[in-house]
């Protein structure tokens, strides 16, 4: 069954809290991080306090660290997995960056189960500092949604994944997030899709205000142990429906053939085949 994309999320989704406010308070930086705060954007003060870590002597190995002990629900490993088990294909779409996406995914053992990590670049560059771009370059080419932070329209990335396979086959989404940042793409869903909403997050009480703005069909989650069950049974539902049609397909498809086989021909079907008629 390769008809299901299922698009999570990362932080306060797949961990269960915001990766860049853990390191910044971990290493002991709120402070600061807090009177920047209303001077600039968010995805560029996450930049300048990875320069303010680097000049305070805080290295890579410790950043990473920090980020291995971030805290997750024990349930949602389990989940990412059988999703994928079953077939799926997995993607992640967030505002956090790539560099603690990748070493959080890498030491669950979970950054193979994922086709695609949609996020804003950061890499360590040369002096051993871990730099962090935007994801939409908003100079040069802004993304023109009044919903979403200039760095990036999580609304774009999905429209890009929808039109990058749905000329091949229809699939259908599953998308999970929190945040106001995931309202965008929630509107982009269309009626066969499925929204999971985190209950009494950002984006569920987006969602609250005029729920019949979303095409997709909404099933809201508390934490990791509602996710798996959820999440599950949603692909099993999918699963379901989609064996429905294709067995219709192909029952439709042999009338079509027998109503071409010349009359004299059709005493002589195998047993079998008049069964469908
Ligand atoms: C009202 C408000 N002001 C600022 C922010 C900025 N912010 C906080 S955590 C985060 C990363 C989200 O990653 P993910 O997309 O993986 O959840 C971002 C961009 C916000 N979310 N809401
Ligand atoms: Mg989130």
């Amino acid at each position: 069954m390769a008809g299901i994309v299922v698009v999570f999320d990362f932080d306060k989704t797949i961990v269960d809290c915001d990766s860049d406010n853990w390191v910044v308070d971990e290493l002991g930086f709120t402070d600061l991080f807090n009177q920047l705060l209303p001077t600039m954007p968010w995805n560029t003060l996450m930049d300048r306090m990875m320069m303010e870590l680097h000049s305070n002597g805080k290295s890579m190995e410790e950043i990473e660290e920090v980020l291995k002990r971030i805290p997750l629900h024990h349930r949602v490993v389990p989940a990412i997995k059988a999703a994928h088990a079953l077939g799926c294909d997995l993607r992640v779409v967030s505002d956090a960056n790539l560099f603690f996406i990748e070493t959080i995914l890498k030491h669950l053992g979970i950054r193979e189960y994922f086709s695609e990590i949609n996020t804003n670049p950061g890499y360590v560059n040369e002096e051993g500092r871990l730099r962090i771009l935007p994801y939409h370059d908003f100079n040069k080419s802004p993304h023109g949604c009044s919903l979403c932070p200039p760095n990036m329209c999580k609304g774009v990335i999905i429209d890009r994944i929808q039109e990058s396979i749905s000329s091949k086959e229809s699939k259908r989404f599953i998308y999970l997030g929190d945040g106001s940042g995931d309202y965008c793409p929630s509107l982009r869903l269309k009626e066969r899709d499925f929204l999971m909403p985190r209950k009494n997050f950002p984006l569920w009480d987006l969602i609250c205000k005029d729920p019949l703005l979303v095409k997709a069909e909404i099933h809201e989650w508390s934490d990791g142990e509602d996710l798996e069950r959820i999440l599950l049974q949603l692909i099993h539902k999918i699963s379901m429906e989609e064996e429905e049609s294709s067995q219709q397909f192909i029952t439709s498809d042999c009338k079509l053939q027998i109503l071409s086989v010349p009359s004299a021909h059709n005493e002589a079907l195998p047993k079998a085949l008049s069964v469908q008629q």
